[in-house]
């Protein structure tokens, strides 16, 4: 417990506060508040692993149900969130007291060792980034001002225990890609995204979707963009899913969530500029259209990339993000097969940080997954990835035509030989 009224937990990755000096009831899990039901799931977890134990004080909250853990509370929030992180940099200059290295250096060397050693969840601290305009994101200016997602203190990493689920990863794999790291912000003229993508040119056509047509275009200092342009016709119903995508990718910043590097608002065009994710979606590769078949260990490693940046998404991100369109054409895919979770346009966000207190619970999404909080569609996920067949397959013969029925009927008949079965 911290001298300054912050009670902590720390356990694996996860460091659980709460203050009851503040206002009973606000609870942050790695520096961002969470709800109380959030807050006895990630108790449950760790009292199942023994490092909290089952008569804790925060437990006996969960178990009573009770209703503290009023999270919309503002003043309290931001001020144990201040704590937090005032609890933090104290901690990080204990650690290192000749503090030699600027804020930008520990976040890059926190970001190496999170990368090397952590399987499970990143703590995230976040603090409000600015665009620096309403048309372009500055993404300098957030390296310097916010603490990113993997700029925790030493003592929380040193703590994360190895996934006994996940797959030893190799290096390369884990290191900081060295392409997104050379990128900063991108503005562009509506000339030079013209310059860039060849006049809109076929040959450098990606994709196609709903909002749509994805381009790769080549920026004249070399580096690779993927540029979304929004459709013409649907110009101005799209304006408001255009900017609640911006809004949203602009606030985010993970390894498993592809990054937003600007877009252009001009004229008659609505332009998102991303980082290009090179190796197709997972879609095509769960049909084969992208050579080799991936293996048990590439599946594994996708779906943990998925549900990290769900849970980043879902929890840790500054305000709580529901993605609203998880599926596997929304999932792409890196050269060394990492998992990026694409296209916020359906997104909503929730109301952690403000004072709404209604959230709309309208289905959007894609038939087949839909669901109002992701967590259904990340199971149909999971069912894809198992067995490479899509939610919905009509031309099978009945009692297949719906992937999930399907394997529930395979997995009630046999349940020991089910996976074999798939
Ligand atoms: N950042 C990116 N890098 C590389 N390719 C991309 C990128 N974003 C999208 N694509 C490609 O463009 C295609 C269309 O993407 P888009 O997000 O517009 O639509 P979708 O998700 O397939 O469909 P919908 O919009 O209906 O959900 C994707 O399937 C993918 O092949």
């Amino acid at each position: 417990s911290g001298s300054n009224g912050i009670q902590s937990r720390v356990c694996g990755a996860d460091r659980i506060s709460y203050s009851n000096s503040v206002d009973d009831g606000v609870f942050l899990i790695n520096g961002s508040v969470v709800e109380i039901d959030s807050l006895c799931k990630a108790l449950r977890f760790h009292i199942a692993n023994g490092c909290i134990p089952a008569e804790d004080y925060l437990v006996s909250l969960c178990q009573s149900g009770s209703s503290l853990g009023n999270s919309h509370h503002k003043p309290a929030r931001k001020l144990l969130q201040k704590e937090f992180k005032e609890e933090v940099a104290k901690e990080q200059k204990a650690k290192d007291p000749s503090n030699a290295l600027s804020s930008k250096h520990i976040g890059i060397i926190a970001t190496g060792i999170v990368a090397m050693c952590c399987g499970v969840l990143c703590p995230c601290i976040y603090k409000r980034r600015k665009a620096t305009s309403h048309t372009v994101l500055s993404k300098d200016q957030v390296s310097t001002e916010s603490v990113n997602s993997f700029d925790a203190p030493p003592s929380v990493h040193d703590k994360v225990p190895a996934s006994p689920l996940r797959v030893p990863p190799s290096p390369s794999r884990f290191s900081p890609s060295p392409k997104l790291s050379r990128l900063g912000s991108v503005h562009l003229s509506p000339s030079q995204v013209a310059r860039a993508t060849r006049n809109f040119s076929q040959s450098l056509k990606v994709g196609e979707g709903g909002f749509g047509t994805v381009y790769k275009a080549h920026l004249d200092d070399g580096q690779i963009v993927a540029i979304k342009r929004a459709k013409k016709e649907h110009f101005e119903n799209l304006r408001t899913e255009f900017s609640s995508e911006v809004d949203l990718l602009a606030k985010i910043d993970h390894r498993n969530l592809v990054k937003l590097l600007g877009y252009v608002d001009k004229g008659h065009e609505r332009l998102i500029i991303t980082e290009f994710v090179p190796n197709g979606t997972l879609r095509e590769h769960l049909d084969g259209q992208r050579g080799k078949i991936l293996d048990f260990n590439q599946r594994l490693e996708i779906a943990i990339d998925i549900a990290h940046a769900l849970t980043y998404l879902h929890l840790y991100s500054e305000k709580q993000i529901i993605h609203r369109d998880v599926k596997s054409s929304n999932i792409l895919l890196t050269e060394s097969m990492r998992a990026k979770v694409a296209d916020f346009g359906f997104a909503r966000l929730g109301p952690v940080d403000s004072d709404q207190t209604h959230i709309s619970t309208k289905v959007k999404g894609t038939v087949g997954y839909l669901d109002p909080d992701d967590v259904y569609s990340f199971g149909i996920l999971l069912l894809e990835i198992l067995t490479g067949r899509r939610p919905v397959e009509l031309k099978r013969p009945a009692p297949e035509r719906v992937t999930l029925r399907w394997v529930n009927l395979l997995f009630s008949s046999n349940e020991s030989s089910f996976l074999e079965t798939l």
